[in-house]
């Protein structure tokens, strides 16, 4: 058994970028409910901690089963790229997310990623247990999807199969959303932030896609446009 990383041990900047990404991770974690995203104490997020623009063996995430109003940065938890918990200042009782393995193996296998999120979110989840990718009919969805959100396979919670579900499937597409079967959406970002966008859109555009259902036959955007969108989105929109 290797011995165990200690936070305080570290050089300064790299405990004042884990102390940063704490903050983040724990502000953001206040965006789920607040967009509708999960309930009781479902979901989370993690954000990869980075030192001078370089990403470090080390991320962020909450710990499992708390209240999302007793999430603060002093109980955010630090783990290594194994997923394996340092001694990070918090209690040796708190253990981080039941989540932690699948974070810890997107981190570990998806170059550029630097935030994941998963949520129970509703609409999302209810196309999750169809098992039916939400088909891209809305330019929203060329925007921050760049196509179809895809269907991941079922996984059971506790060693890698999440991680490895959510990893293989995103390889094959431009979604930063997998909806996981049978479970619910994970996203992926090149920051928390990202992360936690990618997971309101993703509801928001299962909850629309779902509805027009409801009224009759949708039509889905040819994927040429729908490769202009997404350009445009990704590299136009908003402010430079
Ligand atoms: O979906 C699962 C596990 O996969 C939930 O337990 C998860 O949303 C919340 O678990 P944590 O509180 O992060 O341990």
């Amino acid at each position: 058994m290797s011995e165990k990383i200690v936070l305080a041990e570290l050089d300064a900047d790299l405990q004042a970028a884990v102390a940063a990404t704490r903050q983040k991770v724990a502000d953001l974690h206040a965006e789920l409910p607040r967009w509708g995203l999960v309930v009781w104490t479902a979901g989370n997020v993690s954000e990869r901690v980075v030192l001078d623009g370089v990403p470090t063996a080390l991320f962020v995430i909450k710990p499992s089963g708390v209240s999302y109003d007793e999430l603060g940065t002093d109980n955010m938890v630090v783990c290594t790229l194994d997923g394996e918990k340092i001694v990070d200042g918090t209690p040796d009782s708190l253990a981080p997310s039941s989540d932690t393995a699948a974070h810890a193996y997107v981190y570990r296998n998806m170059e550029g990623v630097g935030g994941v999120v998963h949520t129970h979110s509703t609409y999302a989840t209810a196309w999750a247990a169809r098992r039916e990718p939400i088909p891209c009919a809305l330019t929203m969805m060329g925007d921050e999807f760049g196509g179809e959100i895809p269907v991941g396979p079922f996984a059971l919670i506790g060693d890698d199969s999440i991680g490895r579900g959510i990893v293989e499937t995103l390889r094959g597409s431009t979604s930063p959303a997998v909806l996981m079967a049978n479970h619910g959406p994970f996203t992926v970002g090149k920051d928390a932030r990202a992360a936690v966008k990618a997971a309101v859109m993703c509801e928001e555009v299962a909850r629309t896609v779902h509805i027009a259902r409801q009224g009759g036959e949708i039509h889905l955007i040819p994927q040429d446009l729908v490769d202009r969108l997404n350009d445009r989105y990704q590299n136009v929109y908003g402010q430079h």
